[in-house]
């Protein structure tokens, strides 16, 4: 019988059990779980089929702190905006969005740039439009929940930067 002490499980009930104690992480968008749990091993012919722990205890985090989809101030697009621009950013035609081109050795290493941006994208819940051919791409930043330009483009645009320098 599984008992569980505050976050912890005790050692005797994993033993008790034939099994061993095992922690972990998940993560969503806006939350975190820590999840306790004691590991059975499984027969051979369930292995594959069914889940190998027999308790499991998840304590939530505070929920994680979201970026605002807010309108940059015009003090905010001095300290935040300003940089960009001087950094080859643009800001895109009619639209209050910034644009840069990005150039690779080859597709293969455009590609993995990309995916280090969408990896990130998805995390922030925070998207690009974007254009590729072979090892061009261009990126536009731009908050479609406010209409113009956030912090969160700011970061995301500060990610491309830096994250393309690796190449
Ligand atoms: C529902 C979802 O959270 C929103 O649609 C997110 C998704 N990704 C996004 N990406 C961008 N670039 N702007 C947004 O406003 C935006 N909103």
């Amino acid at each position: 019988m599984a008992v569980a002490l505050g976050r912890r499980l005790l050692p005797s009930a994993a033993a008790a059990v034939g099994g061993r104690n095992y922690s972990c992480w998940t993560s969503t968008t806006s939350l975190a779980l820590w999840h306790t749990r004691i590991l059975l091993p499984l027969p051979d012919t369930q292995r594959g089929t069914a889940a190998p722990y027999v308790y499991t205890r998840s304590f939530a985090s505070k929920p994680k702190k979201r970026m605002s989809s807010v309108k940059l101030t015009p003090d905010e697009r001095d300290v935040h905006v300003k940089p960009l621009l001087e950094g080859g950013w643009k800001m895109v035609d009619g639209r209050d969005a910034v644009e840069k081109k990005f150039q690779f050795k080859d597709f293969n290493q455009a590609w993995s740039w990309m995916n280090r941006v969408a990896l990130a994208s998805e995390k922030m819940d925070h998207h690009p439009e974007w254009f590729n051919v072979y090892n061009r791409v261009e990126v536009t930043w731009s908050t479609h929940d406010c209409g113009g330009l956030s912090l969160k483009d700011i970061k995301m645009a500060k990610f491309c930067d830096d994250t393309s320098k690796i190449y």
